[in-house]
């Protein structure tokens, strides 16, 4: 079964298509990178498979589910990473992580949490009004994986992380990958992206320009970002190859 599948998927905002008529498969268990320049509708996508916004017109299927019909039990059976989410001043990062715990109705084991996102229980113990920028992305992360998820969706995760909190993070996805988790992640890092993902979709326009399997020959992911989209990026970004452009 698909973990994602997108079909005809389109957001008009007025007279702009944010997403035009967008085909996407997501095998469950991929490590699945989302890149694309800015605007090109990362977000409006990874809001559509969570139900913050509705598509103009298509489907959006998340592990079965019809994302906008079965909204709850997709939020129940995912953890999600949102672009710009919304931490709580006077709270802790222990009940920040009980959050997400009550919403599944399940315990967590907070101490495992805090372990895979580099947090101490002093750190979990202080209102998060006192946190870093990189603290609040650690907790996010960690907040997102609560539950153990068929599904992880990450909007940004490198955003605000120092090189330990990366390291972190990939060793979390390759665990997560491990378990049978699904990963898509979405990213304007392509060093990132290459280290963790096994396929990456580039999108530009609200549409997707290509899909290929990250590996060590063939063309570039630099070079293939630069041949499906308008935008160039600079090639000590492109540490990993790619093949198999659709
Ligand atoms: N609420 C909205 N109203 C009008 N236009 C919107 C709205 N949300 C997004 N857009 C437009 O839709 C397009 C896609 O935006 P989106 O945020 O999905 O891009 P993105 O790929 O996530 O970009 P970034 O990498 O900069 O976060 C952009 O042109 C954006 O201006």
């Amino acid at each position: 079964m698909a973990a994602i599948r997108l079909d005809g998927l389109t957001k008009r905002y007025g007279d702009h298509v944010a997403i035009d008529d967008l085909d996407l498969t997501v095998p469950e268990g991929d490590a699945f990178g989302f890149l694309g320049p800015n605007g090109a509708g990362k977000s409006t996508t990874i809001d559509i498979l969570l139900d913050y916004v509705r598509p103009s017109e298509g489907t959006a299927t998340v592990l079965g589910c019809d994302a906008q019909r079965d909204a709850r039990e997709i939020h129940e059976r995912i953890g999600v990473l949102p672009e710009g989410y919304d931490l709580y001043d006077r709270l802790t990062g222990y009940e920040h992580l009980r959050l997400p715990a009550d919403l599944k109705g399940i315990n967590v084991d907070a101490d495992r949490v805090l372990d895979r996102i580099g947090l101490s229980d002093v750190d979990a113990d202080r209102p998060v009004g006192t946190y870093s920028t990189g603290m609040c992305q650690r907790l996010a992360l960690g907040m997102a994986t609560v539950g153990d998820p068929e599904l992880l969706v990450l909007d940004e995760p490198t955003s605000g992380l120092d090189p330990h909190g990366i390291s972190l993070l990939k060793q979390l996805i390759t665990e997560e990958v491990t378990r049978g988790t699904t990963v898509f992640l979405s990213s304007h890092g392509l060093e990132h992206v290459a280290a963790t993902c096994d396929r990456v979709g580039i999108i530009e326009d609200g549409q997707l320009m290509t899909v290929a399997v990250i590996d060590d020959h063939d063309v570039s992911l630099a070079a293939l970002f630069d041949r499906h989209t308008s935008t160039s990026l600079p090639e000590r970004e492109n540490p990993q190859s790619v093949s198999g452009g659709l």
